[in-house]
């Protein structure tokens, strides 16, 4: 149990052999701490026995007190009881997670009854999505406000504490990995319906009868709070374009016999379609698959490169020549790292560290036949459907990414001073928020507008008619992403130039800006293609020019 300590006593540890100090009500006892402090002792020395909350919060961000929350010893005996604290998330009334019978009783409103959700969040302006702060939506109802919370939660105590630490190790402990699987994420991250009949873990909040993509998007967003691409793709980057060939196109034996594994979280799979000379001239790839004399194996020779979560894949959803040069000889194989002859090697990246980008060897690796997802030489339509599906993920992260930036600037505008002012009072700086601000929400609106219709049409409708636009959005989100990295860095100054602290998130972020803007379709290509694909299935509907 926390002590509790009065004013004196912590005035009586002013020295450096008892160092006591005082941050908004509770006492820390820094003494062996000090010789440690990035900031140096003497400092901490000099507000020895006082309360020092208004110089740590000039020099410190949230988290910090969260990382080293061993050093508090008690609290004053002044501290307002908990219940009485401002609650920096509040939790809503409507939102909270509920067991999945009696969130099974709520149903979505129809759009012109649907009251808007309790706000959730710091309520800071444009910093989460309007839904979050008591705008209406026609898209959300309270499963969707529960998932959130619930998520939220997770990712506050276990995850954004250890980010920092995860991606300058450029790894992520398993544990977490498994634990998607446990809440039940995975089977609902596939860009297709719930996978219930292949897996036992339910998500806590949602029935599962409920589920659609803007419960998948929740997830993504919140996951992408932690500002670290690395994480992010660590977490979904293999699995999220991996895995829905897989369902979509694998020989129901082959799913039977690996999809469990894949859905708990003990196994991984990631997608290996970019090679060293093919990028996004997806068609012009050269690692081979010959169909061996018996027809029942193909063997496997070629080189991928860039390939995210590689190095800890089980699994390669792995694009292969099997026929003539050109998009109409390029198949789809599922590749299993025990077959043998796959050597994975981890790359030295400028961002997304902790995400495994991999380079991969495959030399005569020996694939059953069974292993074919889809049909021979017809790979390219599947590749070409999933990319709607990784590029919808790709959007939903550089959009959340962009309001950290946005946020972490509003939050330091708010603290420091020049020239005798905030930042924040400053027009210049009100002005870079601003163009944040009109960015990000103009996105996230065409963001919402496509999950609907993504929603709603068929597969082939929607891979016609969203690939246009939602390569149009792709552009828009990873330009946006980019613009609010630099404008939060030069509102942070040097504070983003140097990695940790407070300006961390934000120089974390600056790093992984190319990892968005290039895979996936870059920004050049993403573009041309918005125009050119919208006018060509326009055409088929009957455009008049
Ligand atoms: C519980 C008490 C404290 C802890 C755990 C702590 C921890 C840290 C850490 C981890 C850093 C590295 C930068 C970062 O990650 O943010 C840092 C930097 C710093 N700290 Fe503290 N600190 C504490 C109290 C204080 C206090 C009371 C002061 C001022 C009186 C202070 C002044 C500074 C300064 C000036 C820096 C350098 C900031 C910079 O690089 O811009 N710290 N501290």
């Amino acid at each position: 149990m926390s002590k509790i300590f009065t004013q004196s006593d912590v005035a009586s540890h002013n020295k450096t052999d008892s160092l006591w100090i005082v941050i908004d009500g509770d006492v820390y006892d820094l003494t062996p701490f000090q010789e440690d402090h990035p900031g140096g002792k003497k400092i901490l020395q000099r507000v020895a026995g006082k309360d020092a909350s208004k110089q740590f919060w000039k020099y410190h961000n949230e988290g910090i007190l969260k990382k080293y929350k061993k050093l508090q010893i008690g609290s004053l005996d002044t501290k307002p009881k908990p219940a009485a604290e401002p609650m920096p998330v509040a939790v809503p009334q409507k939102a909270v997670a509920k067991p999945a019978a009696a969130a099974a009783a709520v149903t979505a409103a129809p759009a012109e009854e649907a009251e808007a959700l309790e706000p959730f969040g710091q309520q800071i302006p444009f910093a989460d999505p309007a839904w979050y702060q008591g705008y209406h939506s026609p898209y959300f109802n309270e499963t969707h406000a529960a998932l959130r919370a619930e998520v939220r939660e997770w990712v506050d105590a276990e995850i954004e504490p250890n980010v920092t630490e995860w991606d300058e190790k450029k790894e992520v402990p398993h544990e977490i990995y498994k634990e998607l699987g446990r809440r039940g994420y995975l089977a609902g991250l596939l860009g297709v319906h719930y996978q219930k009949d292949y897996t036992d873990n339910v998500v806590k909040s949602v029935p599962v009868e409920k589920w659609d993509l803007f419960h998948e998007m929740i997830i993504t967003d919140e996951l992408s709070r932690t500002a670290s691409g690395g994480f992010v793709w660590n977490m979904l980057g293999g699995f999220g374009i991996g895995c829905p060939p897989l369902v979509k196109f694998g020989k129901k034996p082959l799913i039977d016999r690996i999809l469990p594994g894949i859905l708990n979280g003990d196994k991984r799979i990631c997608l290996a379609i970019t090679e060293p000379d093919a990028g996004s001239d997806v068609a012009n790839l050269t690692c081979e698959a010959k169909l061996s004399e018996d027809g029942k194996h193909y063997i496997v020779n070629g080189e991928k490169k860039w390939i995210t979560n590689g190095i800890w894949s089980d699994y390669f959803t792995t694009a292969v020549r099997t026929g003539k040069p050109g998009m109409n000889g390029v198949s789809l194989l599922l590749i299993e790292r025990s077959f043998g002859g796959v050597s994975t090697r981890r790359m030295d990246c400028q961002g997304v560290w902790s995400s495994g980008t991999t380079y991969i060897t495959f030399e005569d690796v020996k694939v059953p036949v069974e292993n074919l997802l889809g049909k021979e030489n017809q790979g390219f339509r599947a590749i070409m459907t999933n990319f709607n599906h990784e590029r919808i993920g790709i959007i939903i992260q550089c959009l959340r990414f962009s309001r950290v930036c946005y946020e972490e600037s509003v939050k330091h505008a708010n603290k420091r001073k020049t020239f005798g002012k905030k930042l924040i009072e400053h027009p210049v700086i009100r002005l870079k928020l601003a163009h944040m601000a009109r960015q990000i929400e103009a996105s996230y609106n065409w963001l919402e507008n496509l999950l609907y219709q993504c929603e709603k049409m068929g597969e082939t409708e929607a891979m016609l008619r969203l690939g246009g636009p939602i390569a149009g959005l792709k552009a828009q989100a990873t330009v946006t992403f980019e613009f609010c990295a630099r404008e939060a860095s030069q509102i942070f100054g040097g504070l983003s130039y140097s990695r940790g602290g407070q300006g961390g998130k934000v120089e974390r972020l600056y790093r992984d800006v190319r990892a968005y803007a290039i895979p996936g379709g870059s920004e050049e290509i993403m573009l041309d293609l918005s125009i050119r694909q919208s006018m060509r299935v326009h055409k088929m509907l009957g455009m008049k020019l």
